[in-house]
This record gives structure tokens, sequence and C-alpha cells, in this order.
């Protein structure tokens, strides 16, 4: 089941053209790294999803032309963690986690029973718990950032769209992160996640989708994508690659021109 259908989408930005007619499926079950060297296009192509940025082509989301849907519909469709991670309100982390379950309200009506339960089960799944109370404004970078993807999740929208979602994060929580994100697609939702950490792509998403110049140049599992050459011609790096327990491994090494010693392919 196709969830997400991106077709000859075009962007423009300052005057230039920042996605140039980018096409994209995305199934139930799929944990699609979005991956892609900085300025590619990649936040851009999320927010045009979104329609945050104005963009021309089709985006059909869970089978309905995302032009149809207004803000809440849509909402209830796709949970977005944008890029800033700025908490504006000096509220606490609980209240601010549970806005993720505003889409699913009636207006002027309370949170049921289910919607605490997925507020506390987004808080738990994130380890935010032990600072409910605490005004998020106050937290640490990573603090914040685990806060707004606790809320992200408690939206519990069938597609996910993360924008460096581990930025910030240390190795513990960027693997727990990595996880869950693989564990919604296991139960049959999908996220695509705007990634720079290459070995994280490589290791946990199902698919990785490679943009560069506003195009997708290459899309596959993650094996496929992340070679050789194609890391030195899109990102200009040498690598080490190899697999660990069947799954691709990246080690970035140096600049495609630098010296490599020691180190063969
Ligand atoms: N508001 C804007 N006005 C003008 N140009 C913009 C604007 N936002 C983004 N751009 C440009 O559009 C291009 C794509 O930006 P985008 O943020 O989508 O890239 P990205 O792949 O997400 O990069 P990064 O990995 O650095 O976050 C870049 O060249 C950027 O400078």
């Amino acid at each position: 089941m196709t969830i997400l259908d991106v077709a000859d989408l075009r962007a423009s930005l300052g005057g230039q053209e920042v996605l140039k007619g980018v096409s994209l499926r995305v199934g139930a079950g799929e944990f699609v790294g979005l991956i892609g060297p900085n300025g590619a296009g990649k936040s851009t192509l999320l927010r045009a999803v979104l329609g945050l940025t104005r963009s021309t082509g089709t985006v059909t989301i869970d089978g309905r032309a995302a032009r149809e849907l207004n803000a809440r519909a849509r909402a209830r469709k796709i949970s977005y963690l944008p890029q800033e991670r700025e908490i504006a309100w000096p509220v606490s982390v609980e209240r601010l986690v549970a806005l993720g379950r505003a889409p699913h309200l009636p207006p002027f009506s309370r949170r049921s029973a289910s919607d605490d339960a997925a507020v506390r089960e987004a808080m738990a799944r994130m380890e935010v718990g032990e600072f409910a109370d605490r005004e998020a404004t106050k937290l640490s970078g990573g603090e914040k950032a685990r806060v707004l993807i606790a809320r992200a999740l408690a939206q519990g929208a069938p597609l996910m769209l993360a924008d460096e979602p581990t930025a910030g994060l240390d190795p513990a929580h960027q693997i727990t992160l990595m996880r869950i994100f693989a564990g919604l697609a296991q139960e049959g939702g999908s996220v695509v996640a705007c990634l720079h950490d290459l070995g994280l792509a490589a290791r946990w998403c199902t698919r990785l989708v490679l943009l560069d110049k506003g195009r997708i140049v290459a899309d596959g599992a993650p094996d496929e994508v992340l070679t050789a050459q194609t890391l030195r011609s899109v990102y200009n790096i040498e690598a080490h690659l190899g697999s660990i327990d069947g799954r691709q491994m990246v080690y970035p090494l140096d600049l495609a021109e630098g010296v490599v010693r020691g180190v063969r392919e």
C-alpha cells in the first residue's frame, strides 16, 4: 500500500530551482533514509510534501491529493519533525508532547484516555518522562530534541517525516530513535527521515533515497545506494564499506581527493 506518492515535484527558492522534478513512492512498512549533501533539497522536499513550500507536481497522501487536505486532516496523516528545534512557549514537557494529539481532538474537547495513553507511551519511548513537569524551554538541546520527537510520535500518524531527527542526540538516543522508527515501519507505518549519518542510515533504513542538486540520483537498498562510486561522486568522500549482521556498514574516512593510508577497498 502506497502512503506517499510524489510525482514530478518542483520547487524554487530565492530564484533557484531547488527541486527539479522529484518522483517518489513510499509504501507502508518502509523506513526511508533521505540522504544527500548540504543544500541537496532534502528539507525542501519534506516541506513541499507538507504544503509548507510552494511547489508544482502532485503529492498524494494515503490515496488523497494533498491539496485537498486541510491542516488538521494532513496532521492526522503525517507527523512532522522539523529541523529547527526551537521551543517557543514556556509550557511543561507533558503539555508540549500532548499537543501532538491536537489534530485528533474535536474542537474544544478534552483529551480522551487513549490520547493520554498515546502521550504517556511517546514520552516513555523517548525517555522524557522524568522531566514531564519541567519547562520545555529550559531543557538541554538534546533533551528538547527528544521532547519534540515524543510530540511527533504522540501524533500517531501513519507517515512520519523527520528532518535530521538524530541531530543533537547522544549515541544511545540516536540508536533508540532509529530503533523506534524501524519499529514504526515494522508495525506497518512509514518513515522518511533526512539523515547525514550514513552509518545509521545504512544500518537501520530499509531503503535509501539519495538526493543531489534537487534530483534523486540513487534509490534502493542501502548497499545499492552507498557504493564507493556514489560516495565519491555525490559526497566527495572515501569511505570504508563493509557489512555487519548482513547490513551495510559505512565509515567515512577522508575527502575523495585526500590520501587514505592503510585502507584498501
Ligand atoms: N528560504 C530560502 N530562500 C532561498 N533559498 C533557500 C531557502 N531555503 C533553502 N534554500 C536553498 O535551497 C537549497 C536546498 O535547501 P534544503 O534546506 O532543502 O537542503 P537540504 O538538503 O535539507 O540541506 P541540509 O543538509 O544542509 O539541511 C539550498 O541551496 C538552500 O540554500
